[in-house]
Order: C-alpha cells, then structure tokens, then sequence
C-alpha cells in the first residue's frame, strides 16, 4: 500500500539516495573521514581523541593504539576482547563502538563520546555525593552491569575511572579490554543458583586462610614475561578488586557486585574502603577485608555495603537482590537513563 503518510512527511530520498544512505552507514571509515580535535585522555596503551565525522558533523571519542606498543606489551588480546565484547552492547548507560579501522600504526575503535569526564573526577571535586546522587548513580551503574551479566559479560574492572559521564548527566560504561566473556549462554543466572557462572557456581572461594596475593600487577618478573597465561592475566585495579579475583581469578559476576560495594562506599566516604599505602598493602586489606566506616556514613547505605563486602562470593548478593534492599526503597528504576540526573556540578 502507498505510504499513508501525507506527501510533506513522505521521505525525501528517492531510492538511489537511500541505498547511499545505507551504503554510507556500512562503509568501512578511515582516518581521513574524521577532523580531529583535542585530546580527551590517555591510556596505558592507548591516546583518545575528540573527533567529528567530516560528512554529518557528528561527535565521537575516537581511541587510538599504536599497534607497535600493544605487540611490545603482548596486549593484542586485549583489544580483541575489547572490540568483541563493545561490539555485542547496545546500551543507553555503555559507551557505543560505532567503527573500527586501522591504517600501518594505529588501531582505531570510534566510540560514543562521553563529554562530561568521569565519576572520579567528580569524586573529586565535590569530596562525596550527596546521598540521592550517590543511589542515583549506584542505580544507574547497576542498570547497566546487570545488562552486561544479561549478556554472558563481566565487566572486572569497574571503578570510578571506568564511569563517565555524557552531556545530560547520565553513566557510560567503559574500558572493556579486560572484560570476561562468560563461557555458558547469557542467562538470568540469578535466579538458577546452579547455573555456570553464577555467584554459587564459584562458591569454592572459600574464606580459608587465603593464598598469598600475586606481586603488584607492575612489577613483571621474567617468568611472567614468559607470558605465563595466571601471572599475566591480572586485570583490574588494586582498589576496588575482589578477594577472589586476587587469589584464584575466577571471574564472575559477583566480582562486579564486589566492585559496586566499592563505588558505594567510596560515593559516599570520599575514599575507597580498601586503600593501602602500596598495592600489596591494598590486596593485603581487601583479603582480609580490612575496612571501617567513617562516623555519619548512612545507617542502609552502610547495611548494603557490609552486605555485599563479604568474601565468601556465595554469601555475596545478586544485583536483583542489591535492587530490592531498603537502601532503594522507593527508587524509581524504569527508564532511568531518561530520569534527570543529579546535578553534580
Ligand atoms: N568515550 C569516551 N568519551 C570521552 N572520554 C573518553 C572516552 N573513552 C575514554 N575517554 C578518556 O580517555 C582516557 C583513556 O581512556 P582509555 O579507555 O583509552 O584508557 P584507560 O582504560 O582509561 O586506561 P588503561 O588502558 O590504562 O586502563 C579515559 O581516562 C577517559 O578520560
Ligand atoms: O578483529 C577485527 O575486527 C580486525 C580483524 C582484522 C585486523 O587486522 N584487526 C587488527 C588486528 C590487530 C590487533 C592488534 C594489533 Cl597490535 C595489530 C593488529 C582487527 C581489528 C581492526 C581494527 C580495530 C581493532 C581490531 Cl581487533
């Protein structure tokens, strides 16, 4: 039937255009398609770029590795892991990956641009979240990691750094390079306590008399260069990594509850709980669980961080749990990516 639309609403491209258009979105981009601006941050491996795309004007981050640097530090997984996992996400609170190129030296992944930095630098500033700021943004942050775990992904390096912020306020998730893709079908494992990959099914981390801690991730010793896959495989940052992720590397899901528990805590005392004077002195006080409360943290926030600060992961409780604790009691979770975000500045 014709378009019942009245001619003035009648799409303008004719037939040919529209193939363009499709063409135009597939087209493998490069370099020269985008005029770029300002550096936005740097990473370990990695320089990020504020870019506009010359034929719509649009905004990206555009992330660029030197291929040398990353072959150097054997990180050419990484960045498979990251274009794989990012490629997967479709997200309103996930930083989208909308191309990928490369030219001789650099890999190029073009990302959603976040413009308002990330939620460390405005734990910065403002010392600590007022406590609707810091639930709205906790809410926001477990929104997203419970669709990640929805998708079969566990993110293993959430923390301030790895949350930006967008013009309107609202989360993006980033840093995907050390993320885990979860073996077993993506699942709501939550509810089968038995299904793979589920908190339960990595309860064998038992609160025994931990092993030793492996050295700090910066210092490799030769037999680590031999790229011996445990020693190596160190993801995350000291701060807000799980006791079983620093002991056995399990990876899964309830690591990220851990890494929640953290932000919480660390929204609301103006510092994270596990801070030790050198990255052994932090693994030492997160396998320990080695943590105080400051006087006047809040009475709930301080029952669901002491709740989720457990280290037997099995004890830990699931994000659908977290949800229902009275520290959200009357929280609105629908669309709250469409919510107005606090305001910060
Ligand atoms: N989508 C984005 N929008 C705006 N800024 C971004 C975006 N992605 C990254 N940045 C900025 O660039 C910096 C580097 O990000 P990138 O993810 O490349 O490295 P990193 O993961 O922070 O560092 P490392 O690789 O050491 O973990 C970030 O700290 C952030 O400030
Ligand atoms: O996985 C892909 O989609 C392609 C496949 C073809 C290809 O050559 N690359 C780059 C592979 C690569 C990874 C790391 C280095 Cl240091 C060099 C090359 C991959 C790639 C291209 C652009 C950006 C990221 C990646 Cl992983």
């Amino acid at each position: 039937a014709d378009d019942a639309r009245p001619a003035a609403l009648a799409p303008v491209v004719s037939s040919s255009s529209t193939s363009s258009l499709a063409s135009q979105a597939a087209r493998k981009r490069c370099p020269e398609d985008f005029e770029f601006g300002r550096v936005l941050g740097e990473g370990s491996y990695s320089t990020v770029l504020y870019a506009r795309e010359h034929v719509n004007n649009r905004e990206y981050a555009v992330k660029m590795l030197d291929k040398r640097h990353i072959i150097k530090e054997k990180k050419t997984k990484y960045v498979a892991i990251e274009k794989d996992v990012l490629n997967k996400l479709a997200h309103p609170l996930i930083v989208k990956l909308y191309y990928t190129f490369q030219d001789l030296h650099s890999l190029y992944f073009v990302l959603e641009l976040a413009k308002d930095g990330d939620m460390l630098g405005y734990i910065r500033k403002l010392g600590s979240f007022q406590l609707d700021a810091a639930r709205f943004y906790i809410a926001e942050i477990i929104v997203a990691v419970m669709y990640l775990h929805s998708m079969g992904i566990v993110h293993r390096d959430l923390k301030p750094e790895n949350i930006l912020l967008d013009e309107n306020m609202h989360i993006k998730i980033t840093d995907f390079g050390t993320a885990k893709i979860l073996d077993e079908p993506p699942s709501n494992s939550d509810t089968d306590p038995f299904a793979a990959g589920s908190t339960s099914a990595s309860a064998s981390v038992s609160s025994s008399s931990p092993s030793p801690p492996p050295p700090a991730p910066s210092s490799s010793s030769p037999s680590q260069d031999a790229g011996s896959s445990k020693r190596n495989s160190f993801v995350g940052t000291a701060e807000y990594c799980s006791p079983e992720l620093l002991n056995d590397r399990a990876a899964s899901k309830s690591s990220d509850v851990w890494a929640i528990g953290c932000i919480l805590y660390h929204l609301l005392a103006g510092r994270p709980p596990f801070k030790g004077v050198n990255e052994y002195q932090t693994f030492q006080k997160i396998i320990k669980l080695d943590y105080t409360f400051p006087d006047g943290f809040p009475p709930t926030a301080r029952d669901l961080v002491s709740s989720i600060l457990v280290l037997d992961t099995a004890n830990r409780p699931s994000l659908a749990e977290i949800q229902k604790h009275p520290f959200f009691d009357g929280f609105d979770w629908t669309d709250i990516h469409t919510q107005q975000a606090p305001d910060l500045r």
